[in-house]
């Protein structure tokens, strides 16, 4: 796996001239391991969907993304009442390389199958996924990732809602994508597990607080600058001037 590095020049990303993300500036590095933090509404969700090219920026530059990401979006962004078996939710992870509406080829059904057992749901290829559980929808979601093979993953609250077990396994995938040198990066709300396993993080709320080693980044200081530009935030904030 060759390293991507993704860098942002001074990106602000808007929804209805709203500025969500503003004005950051820096890089995942190679190979990095990141958690993007923040109080509610402070523009993680944006900042990822911006990465993965979802969302134009208004102003500023995303270098270094471009066909390289995978993204894991939140739970709740998706439909599962869509009548499909888990296997072609699976599949949809060789999009890029097959293209829409291709006969998937033989060696891809058995990636699709064994990424299926990676993530624990080996035997599920043609259950219906509105009949999983939230915890087995996500390990499906990472089956995908897998199959996705991205050089870059973006993770956005990969462990909600989950047990302990279905946490740790989850985490442990994330470990071994790190140990492959792709870049990896995941917005979490438990800061307990950002400081034990995620070596970088972003602070932002809406503008960056700060953004670099774990421990120098989640100190009280930073924590409660953040806290209080969430509480000073007016919603009716008109779109950036600079
Ligand atoms: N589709 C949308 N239309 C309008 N405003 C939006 C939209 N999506 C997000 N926003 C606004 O953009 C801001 C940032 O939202 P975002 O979802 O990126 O925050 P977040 O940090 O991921 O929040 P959370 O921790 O609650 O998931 C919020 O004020 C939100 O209301």
């Amino acid at each position: 796996m060759s390293p991507a590095e993704i860098r942002l020049a001074d990106l602000t990303v808007s929804h209805q001239r709203r500025p969500a993300v503003h004005h950051l500036s820096g890089r995942f590095a190679p190979g990095s391991l990141t958690a993007v933090v923040g109080p509610n509404g402070a523009g993680k969700s944006t900042l990822l969907r911006a990465l993965a090219g979802l969302h134009r920026p208004d102003a500023g530059r995303i270098e270094g993304a471009a066909g390289q990401v995978a993204l894991l979006p939140q739970g709740t962004a998706l439909d599962r009442a869509f009548p499909l078996a888990c296997r072609d939710v699976v599949l949809f992870g060789l999009w890029a390389e097959t293209g829409a509406f291709r006969v998937i080829p033989r060696a891809g059904l058995d990636r699709a199958e064994a990424a299926l057992e990676a993530v624990g749901l080996g035997g599920f290829a043609r259950r219906p996924v509105g009949s999983l559980s939230a915890g087995q929808f996500q390990r499906l979601l990472f089956a995908r990732l897998l199959l996705q093979d991205a050089p870059v993953i973006l993770l956005d609250e990969p462990f909600n809602a989950l047990d302990a077990r279905t946490a740790a396994e989850l985490l442990a995938l994330v470990k071994r994508w790190h140990g492959e040198g792709r870049t990896v990066v995941a917005v979490l709300h438990d800061l307990d597990l950002v400081r034990r396993d995620f070596p970088e993080t972003l602070l932002i709320a809406r503008d960056p607080i700060a953004w670099g080693p774990t421990g120098e980044v989640l100190t009280a200081p930073n924590r409660l600058r953040a806290r209080m530009m969430a509480e000073a935030w007016a919603e009716q904030a008109e779109a950036c001037a600079a």
